[in-house]
């Protein structure tokens, strides 16, 4: 755990969790010392004779040379004074400790989405959405949490370390009888409770999965559920799950929670045990053995909290511990390293002996061979399945070929130069995801917005009249995922978006699919227009959206056949 734990964090952690680490020795010797400061106020309070003959009291007795109580009541503001400053002392330590549990939530939920983005598009396509949502948002936060724990739990076995070093100083027999029965009671604790919270960690695990699962699906398939008229049904299901989920919490919960009534119960009968021992040792009444008596009960006081924090704080950690591991391996996860070569695309692009297979499954694509002129435009055409999308995310570079290559102008395209060409690149997908953002930043995507350009796009997708028709303009709102707008004005702010970045290759994928065939063909005669000096790609299913295509492609089990 640990070597996954220093793996995740970065050099700044590490030197912040050691710096953490010293000043919880340095909080576990003030807790050991404010302790050890009772016994003696206790003493000298109840026996003034004990000021005026211990040997550790009498040179300061004289040195002072007060009347007894005068020095009592000095030494009592000295410790008032004293536990003020280790409250102090003990918030500022837990406010530390919370900004570097907390604190890693933020820069690891920043690396994991960084890490997605680096992500070979493959692998990203591989993953579950779902899981990677649950990822960035509930595992970090856990990931948080254990960090959290296992500071406590170490800075805690800290101060019962010391505080039971100063017991068994006072008192060796009464410290190991209580040490061995509070390791025993620990032990049991652990040994019944650790296997329930692993039980309730793996089904926890399992009930958020699928409870983020049909969130995510539900809520994205709202309009078929209306209208299948399936409301209730997936309102059973959601609560399935959801209760699944709330069950593992409300286990965990439960079983947290024992350990604190365990060893509450445990202490006082310990207490009770040390009045007893000490009273029939001594066979007296308990006025002599009083000062032994209270740093007991305010050791065992102090210890008992620290107990049930250290074996809270191990049950966290076993708790999320699968977070842990989740966060381990995404961050292990391979990704791009790609360089700023640049490339030229003057003529032509080419496909030579290219092979590509998805991981685990057999070759798509074997010893493909094909060439693609600048400014040429092409069409793929063939059955669901057949590979038309893959062969295109080949081509702009998203995917990488398992062998062959990719030649643009005789330059293989690798790693080195794959960003120059992927910028060269205008894509507007099937399904388009639009921003709750205005329609100008939209378009930008994000870039810092340029007034002339955005006018001629919006121009060149035929957004004029329609932006011009709205009150605010290019800083109309969209609604979420463009709700406010039609299917046509989406993708035609889709076209707009590709042609933003002034791309050399427009590349279609069914982008039109969606709309009825006189929307289509009016955005296809434009779409034609506004490639006259660009390479088109088109993926289509309708063949009258390619009729102004050089060429046309039918892609089957892995080979091109031009359509004649
Ligand atoms: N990320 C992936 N991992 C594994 N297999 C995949 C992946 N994406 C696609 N496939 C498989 O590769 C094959 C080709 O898929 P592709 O999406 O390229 O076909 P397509 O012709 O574009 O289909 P459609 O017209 O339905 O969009 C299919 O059998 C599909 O199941």
């Amino acid at each position: 755990m640990l070597k996954k734990l220093f793996f995740i964090l970065n050099t700044h952690d590490k030197k912040f969790l050691f710096a953490l680490l010293i000043f919880s020795i340095f909080i576990g010797f003030i807790e050991s010392f404010a302790i050890s400061l009772i016994m003696p106020f206790v003493s000298v309070a109840s026996n003034f004779e004990f000021l005026e003959k211990s040997s550790y009291f009498q040179p300061i007795y004289e040195y002072l040379n007060l009347p007894s109580y005068k020095i009592i009541a000095y030494f009592g503001c000295i410790l008032i004074a004293f536990y003020i400053f280790r409250a102090f002392l003990n918030a500022f330590y837990f406010h530390l400790l919370a900004r570097f549990s907390k604190g890693r939530y933020h820069s690891l939920a920043c690396r994991i989405f960084d890490k997605y983005l680096h992500l070979e598009y493959e692998n990203f396509t591989n993953k579950n959405q779902s899981e990677l949502l649950k990822t960035i948002t509930q595992e970090v936060f856990h990931l948080s949490t254990l960090i959290s724990a296992f500071l406590l739990m170490l800075s805690e076995s800290f101060v019962v370390f010391l505080l039971y070093t100063l017991l068994l100083i006072i008192n060796y027999k009464i410290t190991l009888a209580l040490s061995a029965f509070l390791l025993l009671n620990a032990f049991i604790l652990i040994k019944i409770l650790s296997p329930l919270v692993k039980k309730a960690s793996m089904a926890r695990e399992e009930a958020m999965k699928n409870y983020f699962e049909i969130l995510n699906a539900n809520l994205n398939n709202l309009k078929i559920i209306k209208l299948k008229t399936k409301e209730q049904s997936t309102q059973k299901l959601y609560e399935i799950q959801s209760g699944l989920f709330a069950k593992a919490n409300i286990s965990n919960e439960s079983i947290s929670s024992i350990p604190r009534i365990y060893l509450e119960g445990m202490g006082f009968c310990m207490l009770c045990f040390i009045v007893v021992y000490l009273v029939l040792r001594y066979e007296s009444d308990i006025s002599s053995i009083l000062a032994t008596i209270t740093i007991f009960v305010v050791a065992l006081y102090r210890l008992m909290p620290s107990a049930n924090r250290i074996i809270t704080s191990y049950n966290e950690i076993t708790y999320y511990k699968n977070s842990l591991d989740i966060i381990y391996n995404m961050l292990n996860e391979k990704e791009e390293k790609l360089g700023n070569e640049s490339i030229d695309f003057k003529e032509k692009i080419t496909l030579k002996n290219l092979c590509f297979a998805y991981k685990g499954k057999k070759n798509l694509f074997e010893n493909l061979n094909f060439e693609l002129k600048k400014n040429e435009k092409i069409a793929f055409i063939g059955k669901s399945g057949s590979g038309k999308s893959t062969l295109v995310d080949l081509i702009i570079g998203l995917l990488k070929p398992s062998d062959g290559a990719i030649l643009i102008d005789g330059v293989k395209l690798d790693e080195s130069n794959i960003k120059s060409f992927r910028s060269k690149i205008g894509y507007i997908p099937q399904q388009i995801y639009l921003f709750n953002d205005s329609i100008a930043k939209n378009i930008s995507f994000g870039e810092e917005i340029d007034e002339a350009l955005l006018h001629k796009v919006i121009k060149q997708a035929n957004l004029e009249s329609f932006v011009n028709s709205l009150e605010d303009g290019v800083h109309t709102k969209v609604g979420d995922s463009g709700s406010f707008l039609s299917g046509g004005q989406r993708q035609r702010i889709a076209i707009a978006r590709a042609l933003y970045q002034q791309p050399e290759i427009l590349v279609l994928d069914e982008a039109t699919s969606a709309l009825d065939q006189e929307s289509e063909a009016k955005i296809m005669e434009e779409i034609y227009k506004i490639s006259k000096d660009k390479t088109l790609i088109i993926i289509a299913h309708r063949l009258s959206t390619i009729q102004g295509c050089d060429r046309v492609f039918e892609v089957n089990h892995g080979h091109l056949k031009e359509q004649v």
